[in-house]
């Protein structure tokens, strides 16, 4: 099993930086308030976690994040009974508890897990709202204060991994894309301390290198790696090692594409 798991208390969590690009948190919020669960669509690093951690902290709500992947069943997320000291006990995955305790779970990447997932996922997001335990024999009633909020990245998509209508129809959608130019400017100066006036140029290649998604590219640069990138100039990197480092790197393997990535590159910041 391999969960990347974080939690955090209720009313304790800072609320972390998060700069909206419409109405999302308006959304969340009444989402919230009507019992509805969220389903967040989006690029990799365009900031769907950070907008959840975001919206579970400034409404007081712990909040569980499970990475999915394609190992993960249903029992990660529900429970099992394991042995301690000789005896078996159940112990409670990180949806039940949320369902017991209340809060929000986030599923990120929901469809890279197996598919006995949507089986449990299914009665949990109508309006029944109700966490069935084959295991123990108990049926969980989610609380008002539990929400379950999921995501993927459609540009992964194949269509043995798409979510079935059934799936996807039970959640009030949100889709997620890297925010305009100034925005994106404002976000990546206030996360790395890197001044804008040098940030601005970064963007301009990040815009320019997401052209190219789909040809030559599987993603675009993402926000996070501009934070990186921003970060390592900040730190005293020089912008073109940083942009090597953190913008060229990561996004192919192909020596002919990180070449015209250079080339691109060195275009746009000499
Ligand atoms: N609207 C935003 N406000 C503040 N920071 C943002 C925003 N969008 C992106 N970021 C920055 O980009 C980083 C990456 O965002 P995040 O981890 O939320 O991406 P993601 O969409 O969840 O990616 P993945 O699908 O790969 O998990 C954040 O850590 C943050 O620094």
């Amino acid at each position: 099993m391999n969960l990347h798991l974080s939690a955090t208390a209720p009313g304790k969590a800072l609320v972390p930086h998060y700069i909206p690009a419409g109405n999302e948190c308006e959304l969340f919020e009444l989402a919230w308030k009507r019992k509805l669960p969220l389903l967040l669509k989006g690029p990799t690093g365009c900031g769907k976690t950070r907008f959840v951690s975001h919206m579970a902290a400034r409404l007081g709500l712990p909040l569980s994040t499970v990475s999915c992947h394609d190992d993960l069943a249903a029992a990660d997320l529900t429970g099992r009974y394991l042995l301690k000291g000789g005896d078996t006990v159940w112990v409670d995955g990180p949806l039940t508890r949320a369902v017991r305790n209340g809060g929000v779970c986030y599923l990120d990447e929901v469809v890279e897990a197996r598919k006995d997932v949507a089986v449990v996922l299914h009665p949990l997001t109508d309006d029944r709202r109700i966490l069935p335990l084959e295991r123990t024999g108990e049926t969980l009633e989610a609380p008002a204060e539990f929400m379950l909020v999921v995501s993927y990245n459609p540009g992964y998509q194949n269509i043995l991994k798409a979510l079935k209508p059934s799936t996807k129809q039970r959640f009030v959608a949100i889709e997620f894309d890297f925010l305009p130019k100034e925005q994106e400017i404002a976000i990546v100066s206030a996360e790395s301390g890197l001044e804008e006036r040098h940030v601005a140029p970064l963007v301009n290649l990040a815009q320019r290198l997401r052209t190219m998604k789909g040809h030559d590219l599987e993603e675009g640069v993402s926000t996070r790696l501009l934070v990186y990138c921003a970060s390592l100039i900040e730190s005293g990197l020089t912008p073109r090692e940083a942009i090597s480092a953190a913008m060229i790197e990561p996004l192919t393997d192909d020596p002919d594409v990180r070449l015209a990535l250079r080339e691109v590159a060195g275009a746009i910041i000499p």
